[in-house]
């Protein structure tokens, strides 16, 4: 499988697969396919990638709307109604007999007393064939026409009308099945009544229709159609359009889970309770009527106006209407529970509870064959953007999302709003008050809240409802003409038509798209990016640009520098904030960098027994320590792992974005089978060619394989682990001298991955970065001073490493079949960069629940890793995380999609992560060897031929980076 295929694979929820290349298929892959990568493993050049774990084939899917899709409604339909009908047959023929000969057939319970006696119990269900297949056929286009014309009105109407008149369609799409599924009820209805209302026509439908066709005619079997059209028209609108309001209204007000994520069991009691409901509304409304009906059978000549005068208005609307209630509500509750357990059986998800807004298909098809046509167009990053407006008119139909759009349970609005009673925003009228008055209220709203709303701001209502439209005009323009206004990833500007690039908190997608441009000052409007369309966009928002400055985001240039104001500076209140470059500030906001501008408080508490801990000021304040404890203040910049597990080793607890959602914990993922061990190699004990076959299965296979003998002196390791050990067990302010620095281009030094990762989870792991080589690229100075023989230890390591790397890429390029240079060449020869992670895994109170590094394939072109002796690394393979079994003083070589991409594919970048351990402190040392960001990488041209054609477009290493970094598609 290659990168691409594999990423698209991995995180694919079952419900989005589609068994069929059909539309909808296209659909995902372009949509939701791409945006499966996974985050960074390292911060910098080197690594993220895709994947996680594959999800399940799931075959015999059914795609929404498909011929499949409506054959299954019509067998759901047939299942509800024949059942249902069927097993009521004896109430059903004492109310027709009663409704017939009301003198002999009083009552029901007196009804069923006369029947028993005059023909049995058989007599009870005389005439449960006609019954059963007349309802089968009327459920049958009672419920597949249904679903028909709801999705067929739902595309005439288009998504907007849909979901602004979605009763309408419910009333007329049931209307219009319910005139077809009594077409096919008609035939049955007669001969049913005759069998069961006059004893000695026939024994059931077999003898009764021929005879019934020879006294009455082909013609005479719909005598009744017009009637049954009045009787059952009116009901089954009333009780499909009640059962899908009730259950949007349930899902909307009395679940707080969106319905996709709700069980099947709860989804299903919401169908047979929202049955139920409608039954009721159906049972009120249709009771007069069936009161009238009654009254006028028992009273030979009786009219509407006796009935009325008898019954009295009161007790034509409610008598017998309970038993009616139970009657018709358990009936109705029935049929929608059978029907959508019928539809969860094979699939589907059941009916109801989102807007019927689907785009119409060929509108559907016509966006995807934007998205299809844009993605050849692979050299623009932003033909490959993902909108949401797309993939909402998509996702619209099946009422389900990417998971990429479903928070995590602690942002989930449905769970995390308050509910209770709260304070309304300030409201400032601007017109009401004085200056001195004003300036109080809006520094008391600044202070307390951050936000407040302006009355009488001065920009006339006309002005702002003008911009709204020509906005929203703009956003309604066909998916092409937005596109060409499409922002361009990494063109330093951020102006035009975008989307959010899971760049989020969580590494979870904001369900929205955006327009921005500048309005202001003029030396930075660029109309050349503002909408042509509607022609009159520019005018009205040039027009009203000074007034506009109001809403739009006011900022500094970004050369300014901004810091805490020094009249507000003093010993008392000495600076917060550290004072930078304003472009600087939004470079590491935009790309989540350390928060260096940020100080955090971290406390040493000293209790009576001199124990000293750190302890940050928000956990001061929970704690609430008796008085014996002493505190010492001290500023971190930034949230070290390191010290994060220092804090939580007291209490055993950890903070909860380090805790994995379940398909990532390794105490759930981790496969504890027997597995086959990852190759083992001996460098010394095999010929050339040996070696070459060895190298060649083991890339080929795994991706990853141990050396044994691979002539890096077991006394260099060991000092390069030392002097990293002593590096990582500094004073944590010593460390942070070396800290990274969150600006372009800097990619050595101490540091620790911030919320960047799938998930928004953090990563149990501090890690340093430098380069090793080529000599040109190393920068001492980087380099931590303490250890005094650090530098020794690792100068030593690189020159062994140099040739390690040398050897193995002579020996995978054999394996290819070609010469011992081609690999190092195409990789720039000497050029080949080296460059060392020290990845520090401190103890964790929960390694079942925490990551080390999460799952991700090295973006670089080969490592070569020493841990230490403390397990942790573990390999995806044959859909199985399994432990990697370090063996003292091996090399573990991992391939990365460099050589991946050379080979065409042929060697494999091997996906990996890392568990952490309770106890001990787990370290590992990665060097990343990766070509220079000028070179252009591609599939060997020796390697690709007709049969064999190239997998991967070439290009320049640091394009690859950027795209894999940021998580564009490659
Ligand atoms: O710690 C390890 O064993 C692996 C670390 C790793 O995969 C990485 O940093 O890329
Ligand atoms: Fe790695």
């Amino acid at each position: 499988m290659d990168l691409a295929e594999r990423s698209r694979q991995s995180f694919l929820p079952s419900f989005l697969y589609s068994p069929s290349p059909a539309a909808r298929t296209l659909a995902v892959d372009r949509i939701l396919g791409r945006s499966l990568v996974s985050p960074a493993a390292e911060v910098g050049s080197t690594s993220p990638t895709p994947i996680v774990a594959q999800a399940p084939n799931e075959p015999g899917k059914i795609e929404m709307y498909s011929p499949m899709f409506y054959a299954a409604c019509t067998a759901g339909g047939i299942a509800s109604c024949g059942l249902t009908h069927m097993a009521v047959t004896p109430l059903d023929l004492v109310k027709c007999n009663m409704q017939i000969d009301p003198a002999k057939y009083k009552s029901i319970s007196s009804g069923f007393g006369v029947l028993l006696k005059e023909q049995g119990v058989r007599g009870f269900f005389r005439g449960w064939v006609p019954t059963l297949l007349g309802y089968s056929a009327q459920g049958a286009c009672k419920f597949g026409f249904y679903e028909f014309f709801k999705k067929y009105y739902s595309d005439i109407a288009g998504p907007e009308y849909a979901a602004k008149y979605k009763t309408l369609i419910y009333l007329a799409g049931s209307a219009s099945a319910e005139v077809i599924a009594d077409v096919a009820l008609c035939p049955f209805e007669a001969v049913k009544v005759r069998v069961q209302t006059q004893p000695g026509f026939a024994r059931g439908l077999s003898d009764g229709l021929p005879k019934f066709v020879r006294s009455e005619g082909v013609s005479g079997l719909y005598k009744g159609i017009v009637p049954l059209w009045g009787r059952q028209i009116p009901y089954t609108m009333m009780k499909f359009a009640s059962f899908e309001t009730v259950v949007e209204m349930v899902y909307k007000y009395a679940i707080p889970t969106p319905k996709e994520q709700c069980s099947k069991t709860l989804q299903l009691g919401v169908s047979f309770a929202g049955g139920y409901i409608a039954g009721i509304f159906c049972a009120i409304v249709s009771h007069p009527a069936d009161n009238l009906v009654s009254f006028l059978n028992n009273a030979k000549g009786a009219t509407v106006g006796d009935a009325v005068k008898k019954l009295g208005l009161w007790g034509l609307f409610t008598r017998g209407l309970p038993l009616r209630i139970v009657m018709i509500g358990t009936l109705t509750g029935a049929q929608w529970g059978i029907y959508d357990a019928f539809k969860v059986m094979v699939g589907l998800p059941t009916t109801g509870g989102v807007a019927p807004a689907a785009a119409p298909a060929s509108e559907r098809d016509q966006k995807n064959q934007v998205l299809a046509s844009r993605s050849s167009d692979l050299d623009q990053h932003k033909m490959e953007v993902e909108r949401v407006q797309v993939i909402a008119s998509v996702c619209a139909a099946d009422g389900v999302m990417p998971p990429e759009f479903i928070r995590s349970e602690h942002e989930q609005p449905g769970i995390t709003t308050y509910r209770g009673p709260a304070p309304e925003i300030p409201v400032i009228d601007l017109a009401g008050a004085d200056q001195a008055q004003l300036t109080i209220a809006m520094a008391e709203a600044s202070r307390e809240w951050g936000i407040f709303q302006l009355l009488n701001h001065g920009i006339p209502g006309e002005v702002i409802r003008e911009v709204q439209r020509v906005g929203m005009e703009f956003f309604e323009l066909p998916q092409e003409e937005k596109e060409k206004y499409a922002t361009v990833p990494g063109s330093g500007s951020l102006e035009g038509y975008g989307t959010k690039l899971q760049k989020e908190l969580e590494g979870k997608k904001a369900w929205v798209d955006f327009f921005f441009h500048y309005v202001s000052p003029p030396s930075r409007v660029n109309h050349a990016i503002w909408p042509e369309k509607p022609a009159d966009y520019r005018t009205t928002v040039n027009k009203e640009k000074v007034r506009m400055s109001w809403p739009v985001f006011c900022s500094p240039p970004g050369e300014m520098v901004i810091g805490p104001l020094q009249q507000l500076v003093s010993d008392e209140s000495p600076p917060k904030y550290k004072a930078k470059k304003y472009k600087d500030y939004a470079y590491c906001k935009l790309n989540k960098l350390p928060h260096i501008w940020m100080v955090t408080d971290i406390m040493v508490d000293i209790d009576m027994k001199k124990n000293i801990t750190l302890i940050t000021t928000h956990q001061l304040e929970r704690k609430k320590r008796p008085q014996a404890s002493a505190y010492h203040r001290r500023k971190m910049e930034v949230e070290r792992v390191q010290v994060i597990a220092s804090v939580c080793a007291a209490d055993g607890v950890m903070p909860p974005e380090f805790i994995r959602s379940e398909h990532e914990q390794p105490g759930i993922t981790t496969y504890r089978g027997s597995a086959p061990e990852i190759p083992v190699i001996d460098l010394a004990g095999a010929g050339k060619d040996q070696l070459t076959i060895a190298v060649a299965e083991a890339s080929r296979e795994w991706g990853i394989f141990q050396l044994l003998n691979h002539g890096i002196p077991g006394e260099v390791i060991r000092e390069l682990q030392r002097v990293g050990k002593e590096f990582f067990e500094l004073p944590q302010e010593e460390k942070e001298m070396y800290a990274m620095e969150c600006k372009p281009g800097s990619s050595e030094g101490y540091g620790t991955k911030l919320q960047k990762e799938l998930e928004g989870k953090k990563a149990w792991v501090d890690f340093f970065f430098h380069y090793l080589s080529p000599p040109a690229r190393v920068n001492h100075a980087a380099w931590p001073k303490n250890p005094a023989d650090y530098r020794k230890a690792n100068e030593e390591y690189a020159k062994h490493l140099v040739g390690l790397a040398d050897r193995m890429l002579m020996t995978l390029s054999r394996g290819l079949g070609l010469g011992e240079h081609v690999l190092k060449e195409a990789l720039g020869g000497d050029g080949l960069e080296l460059r060392l992670k020290i990845n520090y895994y401190p103890p964790c109170p929960r390694p079942d629940l925490a990551l080390g590094v999460v799952a991700h394939t090295d973006m670089c072109a080969i490592t070569f890793l020493v841990p230490n002796l403390v397990p942790g690394l573990q390999v995806f393979k044959d859909e199985h995380w399994i432990d990697v079994n370090f063996i003292p003083n091996a090399v573990i070589v991992h391939i990365g999609d460099q050589i991946e991409i050379l080979s065409n594919g042929a060697y494999k970048s091997v996906l990996h992560r890392t568990t952490v351990n309770k106890e001990k402190v787990r370290m590992s040392w990665p060097v990343f060897c990766a070509p220079p960001g000028e070179m252009v990488i591609g599939p060997l041209q020796q390697l690709v031929g007709d049969e064999s054609p190239a997998k991967y477009k070439p290009k320049k290493y640091k394009d690859y980076a950027y795209c894999k970094l940021n998580k564009l598609p490659q």
